[in-house]
């Protein structure tokens, strides 16, 4: 299926999720990541969500990361691009107009100090390709990454066999989180 067909199918199963659903399969997720072979690392990078959108509500993995004492960093859009700024004690956020709620000061961290990357989606396929808003945000951030970075989206759905229309700027996952199961994409590559 197309990225824009993927895009509005994968929206409307995520507005038919009741509250209880969002919050269950959130918890699932969370308590999922536990398992994945990514825990060694530093720089944790992580989206709060759009509650009205029905987001991934990323609570639960923003306290494993705090008891784990990991660095962890979230994204604001300043100019068109995303920016990245430190969690830390006294940080403030300010919902944007787009709903997200982002840092509003802050000590901000340069792409190449972050070793995970925690992702939004909308849907994603069996070859760790991704569908999010079709904004960029997130291939153009991962594109000034080390290449190393391990990319790990989360999905309230499973796998879609192939998304068509992948451009060459798309760079595919490490890692999709489910509340059913880890996919792992690293073997594939
Ligand atoms: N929770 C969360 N945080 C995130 C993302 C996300 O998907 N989820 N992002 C993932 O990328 C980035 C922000 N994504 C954004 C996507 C679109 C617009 C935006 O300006 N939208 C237009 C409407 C566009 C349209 O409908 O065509 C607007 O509000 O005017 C802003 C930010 C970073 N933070
Ligand atoms: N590294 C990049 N540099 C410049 N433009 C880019 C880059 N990566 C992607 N883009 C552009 O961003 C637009 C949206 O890309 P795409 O449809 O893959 O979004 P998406 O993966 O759904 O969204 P997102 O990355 O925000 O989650 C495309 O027009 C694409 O050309």
């Amino acid at each position: 299926m197309l990225k824009k067909d993927l895009r509005q199918k994968y929206l409307t199963l995520r507005n038919q999720l009741s509250s209880s659903q969002i919050a269950d399969k959130s918890l699932a997720i969370s308590n999922k990541t536990l398992e994945l072979p990514i825990w060694s690392k530093d720089y944790y990078h992580i989206f709060l969500p759009i509650l009205s959108k029905q987001e991934i509500d990323t609570i639960n993995l923003l306290s494993i990361l705090q008891g784990k004492d990991k660095n962890i960093v979230v994204p604001k859009v300043e100019n068109d691009s995303l920016e990245h700024y430190l969690l830390t004690d006294n940080t403030k956020f300010k919902n944007s107009a787009w709903g997200v709620p982002e840092p509003v000061n802050g000590i901000q961290i340069e792409p190449n100090n972050i070793d995970v990357i925690f992702i939004p989606l909308l849907a994603f396929d069996e070859n760790g390709n991704r569908v999010g808003y079709g904004k960029g945000f997130y291939d153009k951030f991962i594109a000034c990454c080390k290449p190393e970075v391990l990319k790990v989206g989360l999905s309230f759905f499973e796998a879609e066999k192939r998304i068509s229309g992948v451009l060459p700027t798309d760079i595919p996952l490490d890692y999709c989180v489910t509340p059913e199961k880890i996919y792992s994409f690293t073997g594939s590559r």
